[in-house]
């Protein structure tokens, strides 16, 4: 049984070949699902793999164009993975719920695809499709779209970081506690909020926002201003691709509320508040996962620590991670200098390095909320990501330089302004 929906599928590129010369510039899409050939008129629903036009091409082949209706400036792409690729990425999948999945690999072999696909697989593994008579074509209408509204050219905050916390959130929702209470909503809500938390990310913080009276800073009135921006990116982009539409409207309602709910939860200078309240109840021993709402405050620490997994990745991953999510700060320093704004914490290339802000972040934000979740969730892999974390923390401080100790500091008061 194919699980995957991946454009290197033999049968995928070959029937849109064929249509693709027959009808001229208009090639049909026909999409493998579950053993279910479909096919949409490209005019209609166009590729499923979105529009490459910001986006390098990788070492794939480009085989064939169709118009554009997400993206009328451009034209998209149709890119068909070389089959060794497409087998690669393929097998790589039947482990997705291992704690050393290489997303950076997966996204080369599924040609920066990760998010759209990982997430198909996730909602076909779990029959959510089924579960909520979910329309295929509007589905994948809607992994495009969320694909395509982050931004490729940040550094940290793009596609590839949402699939990473969509993979992240499929290891926890496998967790024996969880898999034994949550219900298919909760499940749908915990995977759609992962896939969409970040949509849209400027690549600049709240503060930054609002120093510079950017609109959604006002339009938020400078609380939660991104995290209210991803929430209701993806509601617009749900209600665009009529993914939930067959749905009665209060169960819609609510739908987007727990996913907003969920999203908000991710701001990151709120920790303390969502931890103090997950402490309590771990101290009172009274989580009770047949409740609704300890359910998703449950949903809502898992998603946090999706978010913020990437120091308990092992190294190699890790390090990437840390990489890219600096040089994010860095630029926006960059752009601040330039505009003779204050410098934000953590920001300046001059002032502040890796190993530091990553013993800082590791310290005071990431190690508070793993060791809580692991008092939640007593596992393998809660023990296995805090041991990671360790040996992270362990490899920055060797590299960190020991007279820079005020950084420490400085990420505590971070924690308001990322
Ligand atoms: N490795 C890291 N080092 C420092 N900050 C990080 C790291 N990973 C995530 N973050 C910050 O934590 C924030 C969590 O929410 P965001 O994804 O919006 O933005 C993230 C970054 O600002
Ligand atoms: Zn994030």
């Amino acid at each position: 049984m194919c699980l995957l929906l991946l454009p290197g599928d033999v049968r995928v590129r070959s029937q849109v070949g064929f249509e693709s010369e027959r009808r001229g510039s208009h090639p049909y899409l026909y999409v493998d699902f579950r053993g279910l050939v479909l096919a949409a008129p490209s005019t209609e629903s166009v590729s499923p793999w979105g529009c490459r036009c910001c986006r390098p091409l990788s070492f794939q082949r480009r085989l064939a164009v169709s118009p554009s209706l997400l993206c009328p400036s451009s034209r998209l792409t149709l890119c068909f993975l070389d089959d060794d690729y497409a087998g690669q990425a393929k097998c790589m999948l039947r482990k997705v719920g291992s704690w050393d999945f290489d997303i950076f690999l997966f996204d080369r072999l599924t040609n920066g695809n990760s998010l759209a696909t990982l997430t198909a697989h996730l909602f076909n593994q779990y029959g959510l499709i089924e579960l909520f008579q979910l329309d295929v074509i509007k589905l994948y209408r809607f992994l495009v779209l969320i694909q395509e509204d982050y931004h490729s050219h940040n550094p940290y905050h793009n596609a590839v970081h949402a699939a990473d916390v969509t993979q992240a959130m499929y290891c926890y929702l496998q967790e024996p506690q969880l898999s034994s209470s949550l219900t298919s909503c909760d499940i749908l809500l915990g995977i759609l909020a992962a896939a969409t938390h970040d949509l849209d990310h400027p690549g600049v913080n709240q503060s930054f926002l609002i120093k510079t009276n950017h609109h959604l800073a006002s339009l938020y009135q400078n609380t939660s201003v991104l995290e209210n921006h991803h929430w209701r990116s993806a509601v617009g982009l749900l209600r665009q691709a009529g993914l939930l539409e067959h749905l009665p409207v209060e169960d819609r309602q609510n739908l987007e509320m727990r996913l907003g709910s969920l999203i908000l939860a991710t701001d990151i200078s709120r920790q303390n508040e969502y931890l103090s309240q997950f402490r309590s109840h771990l101290d009172q021993d009274d989580l009770n996962l047949q409740n609704s709402a300890h359910r998703h405050l449950v949903l809502q620490m898992a998603l946090k620590c999706a978010d913020i997994c990437n120091p308990c990745r092992p190294w190699e991953l890790s390090k990437q991670w840390s990489g890219k999510v600096t040089e994010e700060f860095f630029n926006q320093g960059d752009i601040e200098k330039k505009h003779g704004l204050e410098v934000s914490p953590l920001c300046d290339r001059q002032l502040d390095t890796v190993p530091n802000i990553q013993t800082g972040f590791i310290s005071y934000v990431v190690e508070p909320l793993f060791t809580e979740w692991r008092r939640f969730c007593s596992t393998p892999l809660s023990h296995t990501m805090l041991s990671h974390l360790g040996l992270n923390k362990a490899h920055w401080r060797e590299e960190s330089d020991p007279s820079n100790g005020t950084v420490h500091c400085a990420q505590q008061s971070c924690l308001q302004t990322m």
